[in-house]
């Protein structure tokens, strides 16, 4: 009935991103970048880059957008839950530890195998390549479309693997580069070659260290695909750290479409056309259509709207973890990007909700927001913008500093000593709510306990430590509402998860006495439940979009589909119940609400 709880995980969105060029603020174009910019029609004329982007549907437009280089625009209006564009990235690869664990062509992990509800359905256990006995495989169906690309790479992978013994396979930056090396080889028009060339690189601003890191990445690259198979893409050594500055700024985590978990990298020229704001009008995920030319799903890339965007809008998605405060976005998108976000959650005056204290009489249902004072600051009352009540105030920063340690120690410890980062993330909530007196508490949304509360959130599952979880995720769905425009995918997750939860199992009544008041009041919380998961399916519907593929359609993809499934389930329970009921009701039975 239901795919596994291990799936269930809400852990922090990928920030899914790709970078751009620095701002022209910054720094002046490289030749390249302004005779690139030249062959771009400007925004305001009609003109597409076709010749770069053949898949681009007719409603998107790319422009030259003044201090962004090329950008995405809408051509006539759109409503949230639109799919803009379906596209198959050119690679997608599985890190270290999915490489495990998951189908290397669909994605689809063990656990969801096992489950009837997804598309499972045939084999339960994922089969190795029988040559290099890195990649796994579903079924032979996988197998074999992956082979075109897989059978360069699995000479590579045994290579490496007979040189380097028990280090295991490279790493998924280096394998994710490999295999455009081996797709251009495989490639007659140049075309796709060309797109991979058009990505914005940053290879001129790159910083002391990252000229460090590329370097050395250019050595382990050499190393895996051999010296001569590099020199034929990259003819110098400039030539490899481009490539290698393409990637950092235009590549994409991949994502499970269970939960939004990281499993992967993703490379798609098309895709990585769209510029970034804080506030974006539109996302991209990875919502597991099925596809029909085969028993397999394929792993497509959708760029779905999730805000209302008007004829010759900027189509915007996010690079970033919106969860985090304006100051570590800007950083990340500095460092990582390198230009300097002015979106308009960046220029907003109002309260930040990642940077709040709750009202001091939230408790009581007042839903306002307080900024929070600056550190050091000499405040010593804080008072709700809302209902205008006022708590005592001392300074917070000293225990926001030291959460926001506490925080990367739990993302760090979360894989291998799942123990400490559950200590430390229970440490991080206590201290920002309820031991804070005589501070009111941070809001739902502050960072890093919304952070704290997802992952947190994320092991609990892990473990089916269901009781905990379902807290955990009431408390991270308040604040995802904060942070987050509806539609958003890591609200619906959240607001998914948080619906399976609090969804009872339908089952027959027992006899008599406590256990069956105690199966009446199930009933009610499987009439909520039912309420919840249909209020998931909505947003899910949004943030996944309904894309058509091979003929097919599925509002929400995957996770659109799991929760029909579940409502059907839920419905088939309650009029189970009813007519139990009426049953006991006629044969003058007692039946106790
Ligand atoms: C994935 S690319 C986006 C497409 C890119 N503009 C192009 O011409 O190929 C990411 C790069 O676009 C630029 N970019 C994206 N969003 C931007 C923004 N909001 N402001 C300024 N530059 C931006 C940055 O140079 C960033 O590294």
């Amino acid at each position: 009935m239901s795919t596994s709880w291990a799936a269930l995980k809400a852990k922090r969105a990928g920030a899914s991103g790709s970078a751009a060029s620095p701002s022209p603020a910054a720094a002046p174009k490289t030749d390249e970048e302004a005779k690139r910019d030249e062959a771009l029609p400007s925004a305001g004329t009609s003109a597409t880059v076709e010749y770069l982007h053949p898949h681009l549907p007719s409603n998107l437009e790319v422009r030259h957008i003044s201090g962004r280089g090329r950008g995405v625009v809408a051509k006539e209006a759109v409503s949230p839950g639109t799919t803009l564009l379906t596209t198959t990235p050119l690679v997608s690869v599985l890190d270290q530890r999915n490489l495990r664990y998951r189908c290397s062509f669909c994605f689809r992990s063990v656990d969801d195998l096992k489950s009837p509800s997804t598309q499972g359905g045939g084999a339960t256990t994922l089969q190795q390549c029988s040559m290099c006995h890195i990649v796994q495989y579903c079924s032979a169906a996988c197998q074999r479309r992956d082979w075109l690309i897989h059978k360069k790479e699995c000479k590579d992978l045994q290579r490496n693997a007979a040189a380097k013994g028990r280090h295991g396979p490279p790493d998924v930056v280096l394998r994710a580069l490999s295999r455009v090396l081996y797709l251009r080889e495989s490639e007659r028009d140049g075309k796709m070659w060309e797109a991979v060339e058009s990505l914005e690189s940053h290879q001129t601003r790159l910083s002391g260290r990252e000229q460090e890191d590329f370097f050395r990445l250019s050595v382990s690259f050499a190393s895996y695909i051999g010296q001569e198979r590099l020199k034929e893409a990259c003819a110098n050594a400039a030539a490899v750290l481009d490539l290698c500055s393409r990637f950092t700024s235009n590549s994409f985590s991949l994502t499970s479409s269970a939960d939004l978990s990281n499993i992967g990298v993703s490379i798609s020229p098309l895709t990585a056309l769209f510029n970034h704001s804080c506030r974006p009008n539109a996302v991209i995920v990875f919502p597991a259509f099925p596809s029909s030319s085969s028993t397999s799903p394929s792993r497509y890339m959708s760029v779905v709207a999730i805000r209302p965007i008007k004829p010759g809008e900027e189509v915007v998605t996010s690079y970033v973890d919106l969860a985090l405060t304006k100051e570590l976005r800007q950083k990340e998108v500095k460092e990582r990007y390198k230009f300097d976000c002015s979106c308009e959650e960046c220029r907003s005056e109002g309260i930040d909700p990642r940077e709040a204290l709750s009202c001091p009489k939230a408790e009581n249902g007042c839903k306002g927001l307080i900024a929070l004072p600056e550190r050091g600051s000499a405040v010593s009352t804080v008072t709700c913008p809302i209902c205008g009540s006022s708590a005592p105030y001392k300074d917070v920063h000293p225990a926001l500093d030291a959460a926001k340690l506490a925080y990367e120690d739990a993302e760090r410890a979360q894989h291998e000593d799942e123990r400490t980062a559950v200590v430390h993330l229970q440490h991080i909530i206590d201290s920002l709510t309820t031991s804070l007196t005589p501070v009111p508490p941070f809001a739902p949304s502050a960072y890093p306990l919304f952070s704290a509360r997802q992952l947190l959130l994320a092991l609990h599952l892990d473990a089916h430590r269901f009781e905990q979880a379902i807290d955990t995720a009431a408390a991270a769905l308040a604040g995802a509402g904060l942070i987050y425009a509806f539609g958003h995918p890591v609200r619906a997750v959240l607001r998914t998860t948080h619906a399976r939860l609090s969804t009872v199992p339908p089952d027959t009544p027992p006899e008599d006495g406590d256990a069956q008041l105690r199966w009446w009041l199930d009933l009610v919380a499987r009439q909520k439940g039912r309420q919840l998961l249909i209020a998931a399916h909505e947003e899910v519907v949004t943030a996944f979009g309904t894309a058509r593929i091979g003929g097919s359609s599925v509002p929400g993809g995957e996770m659109g589909r799991m929760l029909t499934e579940l409502i059907e389930d839920q419905d088939r329970g309650i009029r189970f119940s009813s007519i139990a009921a009426e049953n006991k009701r006629r044969a003058g039975g007692r039946v106790r609400r």
